[in-house]
């Protein structure tokens, strides 16, 4: 009897056996078919056989996906499609028993008579509702492949193995009856019985070892008198399942199909152009400068950099040779290749490149040094090689290398410290700085603060001809690199010269950078306040805050420490007033501020480019003025003078070792180089306690000058101590009020001319401030 043959006797038996229906659904939950087992089918026939074995067959490994009431595979199009007959046979099964009355299968109670057509029109309407048919073939094959595999995975699948039983119920139901033909035991565990006729052609059941299913046998058939010519061949196989060659790969596969994976999804991930970190293994060689050019349109000009008009002159040759080379060209000219842009950081290095580059209005690729440097050797040549390409690709363009020192430092003599990787690097920017010549309109700038550790080879000419040095700005340049910060600050009025020139005054020592943040620091200040505008008040806050730190509102300090930090600040201040070299005192707090100040005393340096041996002494004295208001006015010393102390311990060094300023050591100069490490030293011992002496002297004189001063102005030290003590900051014009004003002409022009008040400052004054004569320095 054949499957298709399938009687209804057996579905309705079924029905009631609820027995196995695999489905397939999809992520919304509709069914994309079903499969019935194999071991399913076999398993009615034995029922039709008369057999109770069915329920044992069924238990097969759980291949299920889903088990419903087996009423429900009329909705299993796979069913339908794939077994028509039994799909009609099916169809007239269930609805014969609707047609009755009773419930069907889907719960609806069907009337009237309707034959084999109705239940086959029925079944269409069904297939049509199907939502299966929505689904492209691509739907079965992972869910069919997958069942495959698995039924495969189970050793053999069901067709291979028959209907299960035990050797009783082969003994009883098949042997005795003579229905078998032979039998052949599988691997030595699996005995499978070939039948005379009919469905199942195989039985099979498992055995416990060759050797006993043998006897077994024999004695099974001696009790059934099976002549020993009759009786049953048993042969021995060995079969092995796909999966006994597939599952030595699968790790394997699993890993490498993982990390496939992975990696797509990185890729995915990655940030947008980049491509991940799969992109970026394999652009490892590839050159990473950004490139802009005038459709990035870079905006900034010259006339944004203010302050270096030398530097501005220097580079602004280069925009004119990449502007109208021929200019140069027809005279035989030949423009210098590369400039080097050194200087402390935040003097504008980077801005002027950038501003070249807007000027000159040609593509301009920036790159920083250590973007070439790698772990593995020969990137950072490469990278160097692909920027070089690239540039004359563009030609004409500018490349900028910001901090070259990562890559262009001085190469190692000794072999024990030399780096392959940075010198490999070194040697292809060498290589490629003269490999183009000068038609192929390519300007290196290069942008460092240390150029004294370049490598010589890169300085020479031909590769870096210009050197362009940008210093930290002096009073002009800061009061106009002022102007350029200001334009987009909203201020009361219009920035004046004098509103610059100020602030200009009132920050020596400031770069570039320190001026851009300090005006945003200020516009942040006043937003804080919720005001309309940006003060000069806000500025000096701002100023302040970058010189000291913010307020420490968290550090309280004792009366005892208040009034010591008091006395001490008051020691400075007066030395300050009363020394004809020293800075024009702007404030003095005893605010505790920043990491460790736990007050201070504002002076205006101004710029200066000599220092003599009586200005030297003075700013020793200065830096000695608390220590000494601490002798003076309490029993014992604090800690608060270690700074000071250090100041003044470095001046004496470096006045005897390395400015000649030292009468005894007359102008020999042994201060050693900071890069070079100092083995021997290079002085004899007499030397070295003339150097020792000296040092002692000169610090030794300082302080009982200081501590000579500070005692003949004793009250003036409590007073601004006392004032200090009661407002915390006292200003200049309150210095003015405790003490008249100072007797010494102000030495600095800048704070002269934008901070000393008309009437302080009139051409009235030209020796002091006082209108007095000057007394006499203390010497
Ligand atoms: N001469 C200047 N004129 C106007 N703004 C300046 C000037 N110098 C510096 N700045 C401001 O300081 C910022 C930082 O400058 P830049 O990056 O050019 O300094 P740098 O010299 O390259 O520093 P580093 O050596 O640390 O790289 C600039 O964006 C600009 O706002």
């Amino acid at each position: 009897m054949s499957v298709g043959q399938f009687p209804v006797r057996a579905s309705l038996r079924m029905v009631q056996l609820r027995s196995l229906k695999i489905s397939f659904q999809n992520s919304r939950g509709s069914i994309l078919g079903c499969f019935q087992s194999r071991c399913y089918f076999e398993s009615l026939s034995h029922f039709v056989l008369g057999s109770s074995m069915s329920q044992r067959a069924c238990s097969q490994p759980s291949v299920a996906l889903s088990i419903r009431r087996f009423s429900s595979i009329r909705h299993c199009n796979f069913m339908h499609k794939t077994f028509p007959r039994l799909n009609a046979n099916w169809g007239a099964g269930m609805n014969g028993k609707t047609n009755n009355g009773s419930t069907g299968s889907n719960g609806n109670k069907s009337s009237g008579n309707k034959g084999n057509n109705n239940n086959n029109n029925n079944n269409n309407n069904n297939n049509n509702n199907n939502p299966m048919g929505n689904f492209s073939w691509k739907d079965w094959v992972v869910p069919t492949l997958f069942m495959f595999l698995l039924m495969n995975g189970m050793g053999m699948s069901s067709a291979d193995r028959g209907a299960q039983l035990t050797f009783q119920d082969f003994k009883v139901n098949y042997l005795s009856k003579g229905l078998v033909r032979r039998v052949v035991v599988i691997n030595g565990a699996y005995a499978e019985a070939e039948l005379m006729s009919g469905i199942p052609r195989h039985v099979g059941f498992t055995i416990g070892s060759p050797d006993v299913f043998d006897r077994e046998m024999e004695e099974a058939q001696e009790k059934l008198r099976i002549p020993s010519n009759e009786r049953i061949p048993i042969s021995y196989e060995t079969r092995t399942s796909i999966w006994t060659y597939i599952m030595p790969f699968v790790p394997t596969l699993l890993l490498v199909g993982g990390g496939y994976y992975l990696l797509m999804q990185m890729r995915k991930r990655g940030p947008k152009g980049t491509g991940g970190p799969f992109d970026s293994i394999m652009n490892v060689g590839k050159s990473k400068a950004k490139l802009f050019n005038q459709d990035t349109n870079i905006k900034v000009k010259f006339k944004d950099v203010a302050g270096c008009d030398e530097a501005k002159a220097e580079i602004m040759e280069f925009v004119n040779f990449l502007k109208q080379p021929q200019r140069y060209e027809r005279l035989g000219a030949k423009i210098p290749r590369g400039a080097i842009l050194a200087g402390p950081p935040g003097t504008g290095k980077t801005l002027l490149a950038k501003a070249t580059a807007g000027e000159a209005g040609v593509p301009f690729l920036s790159v920083s040094g250590s973007e070439f440097v790698e772990m593995f050797v020969g990137v950072g040549a490469s990278r160097v090689r692909d920027l070089f390409a690239t540039a004359r690709k563009l030609a004409p363009s500018i490349i900028f290398i910001d901090e070259i020192d990562a890559i262009g430092g001085a190469r190692e003599k000794s072999p024990m410290r030399a780096n392959d990787e940075k010198e490999a690097t070194l040697n292809q920017l060498l290589v490629e700085m003269d490999g183009f010549d000068t038609s192929d309109h390519v300007v290196v700038l290069a942008g460092t603060n240390r150029s004294d550790m370049l490598d010589k080879a890169l300085l020479r000419p031909g590769r870096f001809d210009r050197h362009i040095y940008l210093d930290k700005p002096d009073i002009e340049g800061r009061k106009a690199i002022y102007k350029v910060h200001l334009r987009p600050i909203k201020l009361k009025e219009p920035v004046t010269d004098t509103f610059a020139g100020r602030l200009a005054a009132m920050t020596p020592g400031f770069s570039g950078a320190d001026i851009a943040n300090c005006c945003n620091e200020a516009a942040l200040i006043a937003a804080r306040h919720n005001a309309n505008y940006v003060e000069l008040k806000d500025f000096e806050q701002a100023i302040e805050r970058v010189i000291v730190g913010l307020a420490n509102k968290t550090r309280v300090l004792s009366p005892e420490e208040k009034k010591t930090v008091a006395y001490h600040e008051a020691g400075h201040a007066i030395c300050g007033w009363y020394l004809k070299y020293a800075d024009p005192l702007l404030k003095v707090s005893i605010i505790p501020r920043g990491q460790a100040a736990l007050g201070y005393a504002q002076y205006l340096p101004p710029d200066q480019y000599l220092i003599s041996r009586e200005q030297f002494q003075h700013k020793m004295i200065m830096a000695l003025g608390g220590r000494v208001s601490e002798e003076l006015h309490f029993p014992s010393v604090t800690t608060g003078a270690a700074d000071d102390l250090q100041k003044v311990t470095k001046m004496a060094n470096a006045m005897v070792l390395k400015l000649g300023l030292s009468k005894k050591l007359g102008t020999i100069v042994f201060e050693p180089k900071d890069t070079q490490m100092q083995v021997h030293k290079p002085f004899s011992e007499e030397t070295f306690e003339v150097i020792d002496t000296e040092v002692h002297r000169l610090i030794n004189d300082a302080h009982a000058r200081c501590k000579e001063l500070l005692t003949s102005k004793i009250d003036e030290v409590d007073k601004v101590a006392k004032e200090l003590l009661k407002k915390e900051v006292i200003t200049r014009d309150d210095m003015i009020r405790l003490l008249g004003p100072r007797p010494f002409k102000e030495q600095n022009d800048a704070f002269r001319k934008y901070l000393l008040p008309k009437d302080e400052n009139g051409g009235e004054n030209p020796h002091n401030d006082s209108g007095k004569p000057e007394p006499e320095p203390v010497a």
